[in-house]
């Protein structure tokens, strides 16, 4: 790949039990241009059980080391991650498609996970309870779970394999990641940073290839304790029942259909700029994306208006390229399910304010795209759209947008802008979703707990409760203490 400054990272080896292993044989494309950018193995169960069982024999050592010891391992990753931020981002980009700034911007997302939870591996604490015996006390450890499957997407290449790996790592357990196939470049150079700053062979692998028969050995295999996945309600669902044989915790961020709600009191500029963000950042391609713009009536033909002229200042093209800021979707598939979701808009009444259809760059380039005149009975409504398409809808009363937003299957993001303080609690409160943006359009952060309620799944990423899904909880009765 042009433009590497260690070209050395452009791996076309799966990372099995601390081998640098398998034959580059599935092509990895850039969406952009169609251009190979790299070939990785294709692996499957006989790879999968192998890196499973090494990570089984890495897991004693690992969680017998000082807390300090692993801190200081994953804060070298950290430092290594950040000193690579350029590399790291190209390969996205060429992988994946996102503007180079933005991939810049997750590669220094993907580090704070690893910055963090080097941190928290130090404060990893039980607890001592008040005893109901004279002669004996209560205590409470937290212990590492064991072996840890993460099943990541292509959407955020590094974060969300660092989001999963830096906790789990510092809690004392070992990781096997199966990365997306459109984008295992990225996952491929971090775990040679991981190796690089001394994570010991077989404690993290990363395995490329064949989803099915990997998702199964995940699953199944009686050493793997946990299965933290991101990705489709779909298979979440289907790894959530492959993973009840043997009673795994099962940690999912799945798909939403974040509201995002403008009320007649916001600062229309500023809920514009949180639109724009969290609608059309990444194309559009988060599970976080605003998927349902709701309008009070009072407000609705001026914010319609901002966002169109905000929408045209979007410049659509290669992510290499200075100052664009939307690259290809991921796959024409990805396409495809756009244009459907526009076809049945614009078939039950809804207007296209600007953009409405494939870029004339061709591929994969799609047209940023406002929708007017949206309605609840319309698929748009209730599918997560997955693509840079904003559809506006028209209401009247807090009340009803509260059952609007609350009329779907997820529970993953929500968004509103308002300014009067009473409105702020109660809307706040009576949205059904794990994470709500008050005047803001961007939630994400190391800091705070990221995850959903209802089908977008559960468990939390992120933060102190980042460590939860990879701790078990132990109580130990000491007694016999009576003089
Ligand atoms: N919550 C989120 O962030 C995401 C949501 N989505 C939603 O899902 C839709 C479809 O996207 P898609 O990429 O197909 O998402 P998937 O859920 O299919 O893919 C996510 C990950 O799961 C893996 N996977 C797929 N099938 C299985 C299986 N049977 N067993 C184990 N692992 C499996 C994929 O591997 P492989 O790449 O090898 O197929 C990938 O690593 C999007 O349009 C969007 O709505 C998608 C991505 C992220
Ligand atoms: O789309 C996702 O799967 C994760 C959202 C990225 C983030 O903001 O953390």
């Amino acid at each position: 790949m042009d433009g590497l400054s260690d070209p050395t990272l452009l791996i076309e080896r799966a990372y099995v039990g601390g081998a640098w292993t398998g034959e580059p044989e599935v092509e990895v494309t850039d969406p952009a241009t169609g251009e190979v950018v790299g070939r990785v193995p294709n692996l499957g169960a006989e790879a999968a059980t192998a890196a499973v069982e090494a990570a089984s024999r890495a897991f004693k050592p690992w969680a017998a080391k000082l807390a300090k010891e692993r801190s200081a391992i994953l804060r070298r990753w950290y430092e290594l991650i950040v000193a690579n931020r350029d590399d790291l981002a190209l390969i996205m980009t060429r992988e994946q498609g996102k503007p180079l700034a933005e991939a810049k911007g997750e590669i220094d997302y993907a580090a704070s996970f690893v910055e963090f939870f080097a941190e928290e591996a130090k404060r990893i604490n039980g607890d001592t309870l008040p005893s109901h015996r004279a002669d004996a006390r209560i205590l409470v450890l937290r212990q590492p779970a064991g072996v840890v499957a993460a099943i990541t997407p292509w959407n955020f290449p590094a974060a969300m394999i660092t989001r999963k790996c830096a906790p789990a790592l510092a809690a004392g357990c070992t990781v096997v990641v199966k990365p997306a196939m459109e984008t295992p470049l990225t996952a491929l150079a971090l775990a040679k940073l991981a190796e690089q700053a001394g994570i010991p062979a077989g404690a993290l692998s990363v395995v490329t290839g064949d989803a099915k028969p990997i998702g199964e050995v995940f699953t199944s295999h009686p050493a793997v304790r946990v299965v933290s996945f991101t990705g489709s309600t779909e298979v979440g669902k289907l790894l959530m029942r492959q993973s009840a044989s043997t009673v795994k915790r099962v940690a999912l961020e799945l798909g939403g259909n974040a509201p995002f709600i403008v009320f007649d009191d916001a600062d229309l500029d500023a809920a514009v700029e949180g639109a724009m963000v969290s609608k059309y950042r990444n194309m559009g391609q988060t599970c976080v994306c605003a998927n349902r713009i709701y309008v009070q009536a009072g407000v609705y033909d001026a914010f319609a208006e901002k966002l169109v002229a905000a929408v045209a200042k979007l410049k659509v093209g290669r992510g290499v390229e200075d100052g664009v800021t939307q690259g290809p979707l991921i796959t024409p598939k990805a396409v495809d399910k756009v244009e459907r979701l526009l076809a049945d808009a614009t078939a039950k009444g809804a207007k296209v304010l600007t953009g409405g259809g494939r870029h004339a760059l061709g591929g994969t380039f799609f047209e940023p795209t406002v929708l007017g005149g949206v309605r609840q009975d319309m698929a748009i409504a209730r599918e997560e759209a997955f693509g840079p398409v904003a559809p506006l809808f028209r209401f009247e009363t807090e009340a009803e947008v509260i059952d609007y937003a609350n009329a779907t299957e997820y529970g993953l993001a929500a968004y509103f802008y308002a300014r009067d303080v009473g409105r702020i609690f109660r809307v706040g409160e009576a949205l059904e979703y794990g994470m709500v943006g008050i005047n803001s359009g961007l939630i994400s952060t190391e800091l705070a707990p990221f995850g959903g309620v209802k089908e977008s799944g559960q468990g939390r990423e992120g933060s102190q409760r980042g460590v939860d899904e990879f701790v078990d909880i132990k109580y130990l009765l000491v007694a016999g203490l009576a003089g």
